[in-house]
Parts: structure tokens; sequence; C-alpha cells
């Protein structure tokens, strides 16, 4: 059920400290990790979003049990060879990331399987998965050849690639390399530009070998997983939401404590620098499994910034916010090589151009990302989230600066990553 959101924050500013909810990527990777391995893994910090619960409905449809209770989560399994055949489809939901790495995963098991996923699922690409697990063997078939939801997957024996990658994508890299671990052979990936290496660091923290160097991973298969005990760090893309809103909301201060800063996704805190902020970074534990950081920002004079080239997957998701940000922002701001965004859950180019604009922001569509003029006084309106968590959460930061309310037509959406975004922000006004 979708449901409208009036938001009408008049004369507020944000004050406090908040611990925002587990990562989403390192939580889904939990329970896939721990569900390939044989034995009980525990995790602590879990996201309790619903594409991650996505992701444990399916391993729960593979005969993998499964126990939550609150943040805590146990993952007892047998390991991959013993998972039983589902009788059912296997749902992703809004999950691209599920979806993704499922087919790495399972391309690889001796099972018959059927991966869908909601309406946004259907429209986003998976040839770019399906592709690379065909070399290595893998038995895939959809729409369009593979491209679109529904995929219907034969298990079977896979062999080894050596794989440049076109895209700057993790789920693509972790999808071959989760299926290299069933691959006869020495997996090769390698990388232009680097993305988020959850997947690096998780394969080693379940005792695997894994060679990363310049670019290029080696990963040999056949190698069996280790249960463990999986820490998650909150989640910077949701902090990020807080980062944007305490720079731009007067009067404000937030502190936020066990944020994951793994260099390979922290791409705002180096744009928040460039830009001014008034924002502090104290790294909490650099010898984790990820690294952690409490971070305080607080009211900004912000200047514009151009980010381009091989920061972008260090931000991608981050970047409908950091667009409102730069409403704020003295100059132009310029976003380029971003036309991933076309392929999230939206277009999230074209999302954030057109909500922006209807707040009365001077922001214009580009091919790969978007030009930003400002700063600019935004007024209230009737916006869309497009079934978009991140469409959704920049709404309600705007609605903190608007000068008049702000409706959301879908707010709901926002429980895909952060089911407490509301309780948050009510938190942090409290104390205003
Ligand atoms: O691997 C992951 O957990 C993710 C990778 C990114 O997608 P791409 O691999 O499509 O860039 C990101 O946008 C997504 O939110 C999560
Ligand atoms: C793109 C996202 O997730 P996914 O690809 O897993 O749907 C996101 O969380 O912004």
């Amino acid at each position: 059920m979708s449901s409208a959101k009036k938001l009408d924050y008049k004369n507020t500013s944000l004050n406090g400290t908040i611990l925002v909810p587990g990562d989403k990527s390192i939580s889904h990777r939990s329970v896939m990790f721990g569900a390939i391995a044989q034995g009980k893994t525990t995790v602590e910090g879990f996201l309790l979003g619903e594409d991650c619960l996505s992701t444990i409905d399916c391993f729960r449809k593979l005969g993998v049990e499964i126990k939550v209770e609150g943040t805590n989560v146990t993952i007892e399994s047998k390991g991959i060879d013993e998972w039983v055949e589902p009788k059912e489809i296997l749902y992703t939901g809004n999950s691209g990331t599920t979806t993704r790495l499922m087919l790495g995963i399972l391309s690889g098991t001796t099972l018959h399987t059927i991966l869908t996923g909601d309406a946004s699922i259907g429209k986003r690409p998976m040839r770019r998965v399906a592709d690379p697990l065909r070399l290595m063997g893998a038995k895939i078939a959809g729409r369009e050849n593979g491209q679109y939801t529904p995929l219907a997957i034969q298990g079977s024996k896979l062999q080894a690639i050596d794989y440049t990658m076109p895209v700057a994508s993790a789920q693509v890299k972790s999808a071959i390399l989760l299926a290299g671990l069933r691959a006869e052979g020495t997996t090769v990936i390698r990388e232009k530009e680097v993305s988020r290496d959850h997947t690096e660091r998780m394969l080693k923290q379940f005792g695997a070998t894994i060679d990363v160097e310049g670019g290029v991973i080696s990963f040999e298969g056949g190698q069996q997983l280790q249960a463990t005990h999986v820490n998650v760090p909150g989640d910077i893309s949701s902090a990020a939401f807080f980062l944007v809103a305490g720079a731009i909301v007067p009067n404000s201060d937030i502190t936020m404590k066990n944020v994951g800063v793994n260099p390979t996704r922290s791409g705002i805190i180096e744009v928040l620098e460039k830009m001014g902020a008034n924002l502090s970074v104290v790294i909490e534990d650099e010898n984790a499994a990820e690294p952690t950081a409490t971070i305080n920002i607080r009211t900004s004079d912000l200047k514009a910034a151009t980010i381009e080239g091989d920061i972008i997957p260090r931000l991608i998701d981050e970047i409908p916010v950091i667009a409102l940000l730069a409403t704020q922002a003295d100059g132009t701001t310029v976003i380029r090589n971003a036309e991933e965004l076309k392929v999230k859950e939206t277009d999230r180019i074209t999302a954030v151009v057109n909500e922006l604009q209807k707040l009365g922001a001077n922001i214009e569509a580009t091919d790969d990302g978007m030009i930003i003029h400002g700063p600019s006084r935004l007024h209230g309106g009737n916006l869309q989230s497009y079934g978009d968590h991140r469409i959704g959460m920049m709404a309600a930061v705007a609605a903190l600066i608007a000068s008049s309310p702000i409706e959301i037509d879908d707010a709901d959406c926002i429980s895909v990553s952060y089911p407490t975004f509301f309780e948050h922000v009510e938190e942090l006004l409290k104390n205003s």
C-alpha cells in the first residue's frame, strides 16, 4: 500500500546524536555468505529494511534456517550443497543487489530456481550479470534473452573467466565472484574504476583467500567458506541524508556514530569537504573488517563543486541528496559520468531534476548527470518518490528547508533501506 505524507517543518533545526541503521550492502552479503558457509553465522547490526528482508526470504525458501531477533540475525546452514530446490519463485522485491548477487550464487548450484521482483526490478538490466555468468557456463533464461526478470536458472558446472568490467558495478563484480567460488580455476576481474569492495572483504572474513592488486582481483574457485560473526556498521548511504540535512538546515548540529567509512563508499565525505562543509570525521576502528567513524556535521556555508570520474561509483547512491545539497551551494555544481543513475530503482537523473524543479531549484539534466545553479530558496509542493527510497528521502530532507509544506506521494518506499528514517528526523527536531 502506498501512502502520501505531508511534511511541514517550519523554523526548525536538527540537533543531537543518532545511530543510522546497518549498511544495506553488507547486511545482504552477511546472509548470503552465512547461507553458503556450513555452520552458524551470527550477524549484529543487521538492516531490517525491506530489501534485506527479501534476501532472508529467498534463503529461507532454499532451506536455510534464519532467525531474526531485533537487529541480530543467526544463519544456520548445512552449506550450499545441501540447499533444497524451492517449490516457489524466489521473490527479490525492490532489491537489485539481491537479484543480481543471487543470480551469481544460484548459477553454480545443482538447483532449478526462478527469480523475480517488483515492477521496478522488472525494468532493470540483468544481462550485465547474465552475460559474464554465461561465459562461465551458467544457464539463465529470461525475457529479452535474460535482460529482464523473471529469470530461470538451471544450476550447472562453472569455469572461471578473466573479465574486464564494462561498467563500474559492485553487483556485477560480486555476482561473478560468488559464481567464481563454485567455478573451476581462477576467476580474474579487472576494474577500471573501483566499486564498493564489501564482497572482497567479506570473502576474507569467511576464511577465503582473494588477491586484489591495482584494480585486478584474482580468486581461486572451490574454496569453502567458514561460518563467522559479522558486525554490520551504520550505512553511510543512509547517513548521507542527515549529512546533507545538517549542512543545509539553519542552526543544526548532528552527530552520527558507527558509520561505515570504507573508502570505496565514502565519496560523499570528500564532496562535503570540497564544498566547504562544517564536518568532522573521527575514525573509531580502522582495523575492523569494515572501518567506522563518528561523524559530526553543522550548518555550513557551501560552495559549488564538480563531481566526476572515479569518485562517482564511491557515491552513486548519494547523488540524489547531493543534488539537493548543491541547490544550497554558491555557484554551479556539475555532476558528470553518472549515467548509471538511469538504471537504478527509477531513472534518478530524471526523477531528481523533475522533483527539485517543482520546488524552484535551478537544475537541468544532462546525458550523464546534472547541472545545478545555487543557491536557491526552495518552496513546497507535491512531490513524487517514483517508488524509489532515495528520491523519497531526498524529498523529505528538502521539506526541512522548504518555505511551505511538501507532500510526498509514496513515502512508504523509504522502508526499503531506512525504515526508521522519520523517527530519526523527529528525534533530531525534538532537540531544536
Ligand atoms: O553491491 C551493492 O551492494 C550495491 C552496488 C551499487 O549498484 P551497482 O553495482 O549497480 O553500481 C549500488 O548502487 C547499490 O545500491 C548496492
Ligand atoms: C540502487 C540501490 O539498490 P539496489 O540496486 O540493491 O536496488 C540503492 O539502494 O540505492
